[in-house]
């Protein structure tokens, strides 16, 4: 997917910002703060000091002051106490309202960075500067923004819309292989909830998934935005629509925190996808040969590229804990996104426990 020469593609989120898709688009960040910035913090993974510095060489090129906040990879960096580093850094820089943070990384740099953003003075600008496919689709977009606490995953955060998002898709040739089918767990989500011609282009060449050469990425990367960019434009703040982002997550996010953060995001929810067709089947939502058809395309396309799609068998009393602590519970009641078909997303509200546990049976191993 490196070296071609398309234009790069805006798409418009909610009137208000443009994720730029493109290739050899890096050195374009300034071209997405507002007016009035100064200086700028470019936080990154210590694994891209390389890129990071090329951005904040095209920052200072265009005359910003750019410094560099190396945090720890992966969720190691979704901390308090990191946010607290980078809010003293801010703090010793003199950063102002009219300054502003940029986020080069995956998910968790953006959803880190983003939440430093949204906190600093109370609110200071973000562009977002995805590097994973997981980065590109979803977490860069949209503005949901957060950290984790030991009691749970993306419990502290606030919705802070980015200035711009940045894809530049040149660098995903660098990315390993399990953090590209990672991401593709969130396109084939996108797939399921609203785009069914995603999984179509999946089936075309699973194989091709987990590729960053794959001629069908870009494709791939711009329907999964236009979804995200479609429902967050109506509900930014999670309170209706936006739920339906949230598909696989509920059981998805149980996982990663049972296993302490040793799972890709992206593998937690796909068993997660899974693990609520299952319940919505066993909940009467989808019935009859298509139903059952449309839980098995969820195990096919899924595995095709890659994914898992059972867990453990001996974790139950854990992950119902942590189910209990997803957003979408209202007092003791827990809500799942589930489908009546293909693009047709509703809501599960207060399955039985024994409903719930059902569902586990059928997406456990071992
Ligand atoms: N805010 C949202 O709306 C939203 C949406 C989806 C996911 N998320 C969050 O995103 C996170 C997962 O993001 P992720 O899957 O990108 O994981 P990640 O940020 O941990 O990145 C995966 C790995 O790839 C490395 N990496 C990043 N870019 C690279 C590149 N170009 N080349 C080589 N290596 C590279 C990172 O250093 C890391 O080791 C989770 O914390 C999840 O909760 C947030
Ligand atoms: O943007 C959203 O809304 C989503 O739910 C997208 C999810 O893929 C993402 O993982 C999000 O961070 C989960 O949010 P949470 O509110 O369940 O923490
Ligand atoms: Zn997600």
């Amino acid at each position: 997917m490196t070296g071609e020469a398309i234009a790069p593609t805006f798409i418009r989120v909610a009137d208000d910002y443009d994720v730029v898709i493109g290739s050899g688009v890096l050195d374009r960040v300034a071209g997405l703060l507002r007016d009035g910035v100064e200086r700028v913090l470019v936080v990154h993974p210590p694994t891209l000091p390389g890129l990071a510095q090329r951005v904040a060489g095209s920052l200072a090129a265009e005359g910003y002051a750019a410094e560099l906040a190396e945090v720890p990879d992966a969720e190691s960096a979704k901390t308090s106490s990191v946010a607290a580093s980078i809010w003293a850094q801010l703090g010793r820089a003199g950063f102002t309202r009219t300054d502003a943070v940029v986020g080069v990384g995956g998910g968790t740099v953006t959803d880190l960075a983003g939440f430093v953003a949204a906190t600093w003075l109370r609110g200071v600008q973000v562009v977002q500067v995805p590097t994973t496919l997981l980065g590109m689709v979803d977490a860069a977009v949209g503005g949901k923004t957060g950290i984790n606490t030991d009691e749970g995953k993306n419990l502290v955060g606030a919705f802070h819309p980015p200035a711009g998002v940045l894809c530049d898709v040149d660098v995903l040739a660098t990315l390993r292989e399990a953090d590209l089918v990672g991401g593709m767990a969130e396109v084939i989500k996108c797939g399921f909830i609203a785009d069914p011609v995603i999984l179509d282009l999946v089936d075309a060449d699973p194989a091709a998934a987990r590729r960053p050469d794959n001629p069908r990425l870009r494709e791939l990367i711009e329907r999964a935005i236009r979804v995200k960019a479609e429902v967050v434009a109506v509900d930014l703040k999670d309170n209706a629509i936006r739920e339906i982002l949230n598909y696989g997550h509920t059981f998805g996010h149980a996982i990663e925190q049972v296993e302490g953060y040793t799972w890709r995001h992206g593998e937690a929810v796909s068993v997660g996808m899974v693990y609520v067709a299952e319940l919505a089947r066993l909940a009467g939502h989808l019935s009859g040969p298509e139903g059952e058809a449309l839980v098995a395309r969820h195990r096919q396309v899924l595995e095709s590229v890659g994914l898992p799609t059972t867990y453990r068998g001996d974790r139950w009393d854990a992950l119902r804990t942590a189910m209990r602590r997803d957003k979408k519970s209202r007092g003791s009641t827990l809500r799942f996104v589930v489908l009546d078909g293909l693009a047709q997303p509703t809501r599960l509200v207060g399955p039985s426990d024994e409903l719930m546990r059902s569902a586990y049976g059928l997406v456990s191993r071992g």
